[in-house]
């Protein structure tokens, strides 16, 4: 069953390296190094033994950091395990570390500071057994996880006009063969790049064939089995390209295959290193804290309550990452609000309340506010017909119709997307089985529906009368998470001849809605009738229904989540007694009221504490799924 779930490209691919490797090897195979790991709770629930440094408590996203790996030995991990964190955000390679040991030779040429970090990359490839190639295919999905705009192709097809400068960043993969020879899809490049006219002589480096080209050359070779001639031929085109007028932007680094080394290991160490240079900019660890920044922290400390951060600087630091966290995720720029910072310590520290918890909460509630405004909406500004003027300020892309239309269409309600830890709170309650039916009604892009599926439903159907957002979840699932127990259909809920009344809902086991209230008022009566009978566990977000008690009340990032469990064997529908009467036939009246009333009641939802690893937790988990080639909009998708 393909896990889904709305991680960012950036998050998910680390994250998802992490995971495949499990807690142990990581620690085992990676002591030195200082890293973040970027995990989604729903992942990370399957398979962290390890206690993260950082919860970042948000919406749409959990994220769970992990940070200087440098823990004890693979031997001594338990299920308790915390790993020592030696220093907060401190970069990927510790200065002060003797013990580092170098993963990869460098060369002492001259290094240039990259002249862009949005510009196209090109990777080119020389592999004589697949090696380089494998490594290449790697890099390019690491690459486009950040968003950038990433080609590859062996070096042999690499023309003229692919090296013309100022176009795209150029990473050479290139492996060593025979006696210190180029593979054989590389060997005319190299000859034609050694043929280039060389005018190393002439005396301005602007006047070279290839200056202004950026490059960086990662090397695959064996230094025990060819001393001699180990990465003879990345050497040897690193020092060609800087002979050529071309800028290193990243020191040669020399991929070890030998007994003692694993290229795999240096190749990662390499893709790490090219990662934090592309994103230098965002990069807190790399930026200077401002004296406005320890100001700032300064104040938050000493707001805050028993459990403070032991040091300002450290809170700074976390408070230039969350900027760019902001920065990075958020649709929107957003100020940032600076006073609603909790540390509380465990064993290591968290964050509970973050500033993009925050702005998530402000999200959220901007588009409840959104959805109260649209439902005001008055003739005037229907009849103005004038898009909306942002994002931000629609509660769901138009695709050309009027306003008024869509409101017509969306006669119950505009869509407005559920958060996902909304959606996965909904079903960490319902503990569905594989037999259960889910049906969303208004289902919009069937966001709740893959969450479903995810939890492991035996089916899910969504439900919305908008084609055009129904052919959008239709689409996702045919192209990204292709399965036949899900269906997303064109149905009017208003219609009470509706398929959905008389087929789907009736054979729902566990329904979810998010309709506003006057919404939830018209369907009740259809709902109620199609449940006659039946058993069903119903859930509405953001508004209770309308003349039902709920059982349980849980309040996830300001929404509020109603439950009610609708004539389950022993507990029915709670309900006034001005409408017991109404009960459909066979169901008796309400029992177990004490029993639900006030359970969990406007709780505020927290995330789970950590579980201990258990290696059968992995076990069924397809990892693969993740990696489907055709995930390439589920960045961007965001829900839209
Ligand atoms: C036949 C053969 C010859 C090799 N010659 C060299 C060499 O001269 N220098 C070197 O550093 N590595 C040499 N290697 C090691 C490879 O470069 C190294 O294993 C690399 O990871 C292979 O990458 P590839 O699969 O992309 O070709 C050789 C490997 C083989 C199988």
């Amino acid at each position: 069953m393909p896990l889904w779930s709305y991680v960012p490209k950036q998050l998910s691919r680390r994250s998802l390296g992490w995971e495949r490797r499990s807690a142990t090897s990581i620690v085992s195979s990676r002591p030195q190094s200082t890293t973040f790991h970027y995990v989604d709770r729903s992942k990370l629930r399957r398979s962290t033994m390890i206690r993260p440094k950082m919860i970042v408590v948000n919406d749409p996203y959990q994220i769970y950091y992990f940070d200087a790996v440098r823990g004890p030995s693979s031997s001594t991990i338990n299920s308790s395990a915390t790993l020592q964190i030696r220093r907060l955000f401190s970069s990927t390679h510790d200065d002060d570390d003797d013990n580092d040991a170098p993963v990869t030779q460098s060369s002492q040429q001259a290094v240039a500071p990259l002249s862009s970090r949005t510009q196209p990359i090109r990777i080119f490839y020389a592999s004589q057994g697949g090696k380089a190639k494998l490594f290449a295919q790697e890099l390019q999905q690491t690459l486009q996880d950040e968003l950038h705009t990433v080609t590859t192709v062996t070096c042999q097809s690499c023309n003229d006009a692919q090296l013309q400068p100022g176009s795209a960043l150029h990473l050479f993969l290139t492996s060593t063969t025979g006696v210190g020879q180029p593979p054989d899809n590389a060997k005319e490049f190299y000859e034609r790049i050694m043929a280039m006219i060389d005018s190393s002589s002439a005396s301005a480096s602007s006047s070279r064939p290839l200056s202004k080209l950026e490059y960086a050359v990662f090397g695959l070779g064996n230094s025990e089995a060819h001393p001699q001639h180990f990465n003879a031929m990345a050497k040897s085109l690193d020092a060609r390209l800087s002979e050529l007028g071309a800028s290193r932007v990243m020191e040669l680094r020399l991929g070890d295959d030998g007994r003692t080394n694993d290229v795999t290991d240096d190749f990662e160490q390499y893709m790490e290193d090219l990662l934090d240079l592309l994103r230098q900019d965002h990069s807190p660890a790399e930026a200077e804290l401002s004296t406005a920044d320890v100001q700032i922290a300064k104040s938050i400390s000493t707001k805050t309550s028993e459990n403070r951060v032991e040091d300002d600087k450290s809170t700074a630091s976390i408070l230039k990452f969350s900027k760019t966290l902001l920065q990075t995720f958020l649709p929107t720029p957003m100020p940032l609000p600076s006073n609603n910072l909790v540390f509380t310590s465990t064993n290591t520290f968290s964050i509970q309340q973050h500033p993009y918890a925050t702005q998530q909460r402000f999200l959220t509630t901007s588009l409840r506010r959104r959805r109260a405004k649209y439902e005001k909406f008055n003739e005037a500004q229907l009849q103005s017909q004038t898009a909306p003027s942002s994002a931000i300020d629609v509660p769901f892309e138009y695709s050309g119709e009027s306003l008024e239309e869509y409101r017509n269409k969306a006669n119950l309600s505009p869509w407005t997307p559920v958060p996902d830890s909304v959606a996965r709170k909904i079903f960490d309650s319902a503990t569905p089985g594989p037999e259960d039916i889910h049906v969303e009604l208004g289902s919009g892009d069937g966001r709740v529906n893959f969450h479903a599926m995810d939890y492991g439903v035996k089916q899910s159907i969504g439900i919305d009368v908008d084609p055009d957002i129904v052919a959008k979840a239709n689409d996702r699932l045919q192209r990204i998470h292709p399965q036949p127990n899900m269906q997303f259909i064109v149905e009017n809920l208003m219609d009470p001849k509706s398929l959905a009344w008389s087929q789907h809902v009736p054979n729902a086991t566990i329904l979810t809605m998010y309709f506003a209230k006057d919404g939830l008022e018209k369907i009740r009566p259809m709902l109620e009738q199609a449940l006659r009978g039946k058993s069903c566990k119903i859930y509405t977000c953001g508004y209770a229904m309308p003349g039902w008690e709920s059982q349980i009340v849980e309040t996830v990032l300001d929404m509020p989540i109603y439950f009610y469990d609708w004539g389950s064997a022993d507990v029915h529908l709670v309900r006034p007694d001005s409408f017991i009467d109404a009960l459909p036939p066979g169901m008796s009246p309400p029992s177990n009221r004490d029993q639900y009333m006030h359970k969990n009641k406007h709780s505020t939802y927290q995330p789970d504490p950590l579980p201990g690893f258990h290696p059968d937790d992995l076990k069924d988990y397809a990892w693969d799924d993740f990696d489907s080639p055709s995930d390439e909009n589920r960045s961007n998708d965001n829900g839209k």
